[in-house]
């Protein structure tokens, strides 16, 4: 599956196109358990696109192919230009679905951490996205909620200048009322020419940020494009296409 971008100025048409995502006949097994079964997917710079899919259809298996953390899977996989591994990990900020910070640490300590580790972090803007969220930065991670733990990792790799984000189910713990000023912090610092691949259930919190929409299957894509053309075409919002594609 395929999704396109407009050119870029500085391309000359027959330009090679270096797309943040390339993927062709993914696969991967946990022992004899399929979790991906031959997944193709293209993905463009410069857009908002949520990975949606029933439980274990695969979503934080390709994330994390995708992140350099799996490395043991059949397939081409490029990210940023790279292969997932050492190289790529630079270049991409991944946001995992559990806690992985440690629990004793100030948020301000896990600032200095992501500093000392991540040469395109930003410093003023990982505070000032902390503050942002409402969240004091001199706290202790086992003093703070599950969503406020979040919003600290949201911060934490939002604050960093990549080429693609790849964040799994980032708000889940999140207050519904929340949810919004996340959202905007995370677009607020999104650059222009990035590509921001998120999974989700929340598909009603983010259909409104969103620019493009992968659906998952039991290990592969069945449907992926733009959310106003998927709109246009199927005449009705991307929830309620989420819901037709699992009936
Ligand atoms: N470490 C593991 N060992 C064995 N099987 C695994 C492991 N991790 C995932 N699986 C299996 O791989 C499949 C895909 O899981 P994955 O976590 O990628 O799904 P998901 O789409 O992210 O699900 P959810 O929406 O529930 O987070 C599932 O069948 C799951 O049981």
């Amino acid at each position: 599956m395929t999704m396109t971008a407009p050119r870029a100025p500085s391309e000359r048409p027959g330009d090679p196109v270096e797309h943040a995502i390339e993927i062709r006949g993914l696969a991967k097994s946990y022992g004899g358990k399929r979790a991906l079964d031959g997944l193709d997917l293209t993905l463009p710079y410069g857009q908002v696109v949520g990975l949606l899919g029933e439980n274990g259809c695969g979503k934080t298996t390709l994330l994390k192919v995708l992140a350099g953390v799996l490395a043991d899977y059949e397939g081409e996989v490029s990210i940023a230009g790279r292969t997932p591994g050492p190289g790529s990990k630079a270049l991409v900020s991944f946001l995992p679905d559990v806690s992985f910070l440690p629990d004793s640490a100030r948020a301000s300590s896990c600032i200095e951490l992501y500093g000392d580790f991540f040469d395109d972090f930003r410093t003023e803007r990982a505070r000032e996205l902390i503050r942002s969220f409402g969240i004091d930065e001199s706290m202790r991670l086992k003093e703070m909620s599950k969503g406020m733990r979040e919003k600290v990792q949201i911060a934490l790799a939002m604050a960093r200048d990549a080429r693609v984000y790849l964040l799994d189910e980032p708000i889940s713990g999140v207050d519904p009322a929340a949810r919004d000023v996340i959202l905007q912090g995370v677009l607020r610092n999104l650059s222009e020419d990035s590509l921001l691949l998120v999974s989700t259930h929340l598909i009603h919190d983010l259909e409104s940020i969103l620019d493009g929409v992968v659906i998952m299957r039991e290990g592969r894509v069945v449907l992926a494009g733009e959310v106003d053309d998927l709109r246009a075409q199927h005449g009705m919002s991307i929830d309620q296409l989420f819901r037709e594609v699992h009936r």
